[in-house]
């Protein structure tokens, strides 16, 4: 088992990670001292797997527990989704002291964790993520929220889990192609921050499966990805400055996502697409040399990530959703740019002209 702590001004938790530990949620939740009522939030599809392991692990512990399901898929992370979990709290009568499990991807993660900041302004919240993307990336730090129609994740708060619980079985059920957009915000945290987490994942022969993949290299990735996104977090939980550069990729990424209506590309691939994007501006502004935005580019198509904008895409239209993006400042736009491998800056001298260029370029 590793345990990897995420340490905030205001509050500390745990991110266990251990083969098997679904069926120890309760006896962890247990160690929480939270209140009797627990309230697991799902979809369909990851319940009928994976529910009874958590609903009989919490009720051997001793918890009071109801289900809330909510339809797979970004298109239902919306606040009428939200709705109905407040409605199923209240038929309840979630208390003050209940808490609200996630268990599922980052859609589920994020609105569940929405839905705990909010309802009775915030009771505890649980993350047992079940993607790639939502155990490396979605489960920690506190991003919680939902879409609004005209963009990404404009509707949230930061709000931390109570724990969060990483089981590497479930991965086995994922199908191949989520399994691959997780890996795209494993690579981020590669060009990011950690370099040598790079250059495992350039070494390795597989990265594109579950089932290709070698085991240790997964519990790697697991635990690098994981402490990259705690320590980045545990500096800057709100993103006042650094916690932006966990962005990389996401600037024209969340407008590829939400301009194609989140029926063409799953969050990670948009990212994929986004982390080429930025990687071609950081070069073209002479930040980040071509070799090594190359090795970025082979590493994507090798997990057999989308490296392309659709020529359906108005560049205008780009240019319009990159204004509502949340790192604008003062009306500019600010990019994540990589400098070398495992390094970053924040800027907001990139031209639209050199924007309009790049999304030319990659189409
Ligand atoms: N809060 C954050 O910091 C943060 C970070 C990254 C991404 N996100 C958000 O996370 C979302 C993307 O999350 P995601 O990639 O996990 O997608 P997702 O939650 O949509 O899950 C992907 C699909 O996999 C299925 N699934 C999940 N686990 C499974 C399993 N073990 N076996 C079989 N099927 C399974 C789901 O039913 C779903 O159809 C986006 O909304 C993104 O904005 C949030
Ligand atoms: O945790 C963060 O900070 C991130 O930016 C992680 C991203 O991978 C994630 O997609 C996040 O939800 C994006 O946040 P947003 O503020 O751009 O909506
Ligand atoms: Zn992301």
């Amino acid at each position: 088992m590793t345990s990897i702590t995420v340490n905030l001004p205001e509050t500390a938790y745990e991110i266990v990670i251990s083969p098997g530990c679904l069926s120890q949620l309760g006896s962890q939740m247990k160690k929480l001292n939270v209140g009797k009522k627990v309230l697991v939030v799902s979809n369909p599809e990851i319940f009928a797997v994976y529910g009874d392991t958590c609903l009989q692990s919490l009720k051997a512990a001793g918890f009071e527990v109801y289900h809330h399901l909510i339809p797979a898929g970004e298109t239902y992370k919306t606040l009428q989704s939200l709705e109905q979990v407040y409605d199923t709290a209240l038929k309840h009568h979630l208390e003050r002291s209940s808490t609200l499990v996630a268990l599922g991807g980052g859609v589920i993660g994020d609105m569940t964790g929405f839905a705990a900041a909010t309802w009775l302004r915030g009771v505890n919240f649980v993350q047992v993520p079940t993607t790639l993307l939502a155990m490396v990336d979605a489960s920690v730090g506190g991003k919680t929220g939902v879409n609004h129609p005209q963009g990404k994740n404009l509707i949230g708060a930061f709000y931390q889990p109570k724990l969060v619980l990483i089981d590497p079985n479930v991965l086995k059920t994922l199908p191949e192609r989520e399994f691959r957009a997780g890996m795209a915000e494993v690579i981020k945290y590669g060009v990011i921050w950690d370099a040598d987490l790079f250059g495992k994942l350039e070494q390795a022969e597989q990265i594109d499966s579950f089932a290709h993949i070698a085991p240790e290299l997964l519990e790697t990735i697991l635990i690098r990805s994981t402490q990259a996104k705690a320590d980045v977090v545990s500096q800057d939980e709100k993103e006042a400055g650094l916690r932006a550069i966990l962005n990389y990729g996401h600037t024209i990424g969340h407008a590829v996502e939400s301009l194609t209506h989140y029926e063409q590309f799953v969050h990670g691939e948009a990212v994929a697409i986004g982390m080429v994007a930025a990687g071609k501006i950081a070069t073209q502004m002479g930040l980040w040399t071509e070799e090594e935005a190359d090795r970025q580019d082979r590493l994507i198509k090798k997990t057999g990530l989308p490296t392309t904008i659709p020529a359906k895409l108005d560049v205008d239209a780009i240019l319009e959703t990159l204004q509502s993006d949340k790192k604008v400042k003062s009306g500019k736009v600010r990019f994540i740019l990589p400098t070398q491998i495992g390094k970053v800056e924040i800027s907001d001298r990139v031209t639209t002209e050199i924007i309009n260029e790049v999304i030319l370029a990659l189409r």
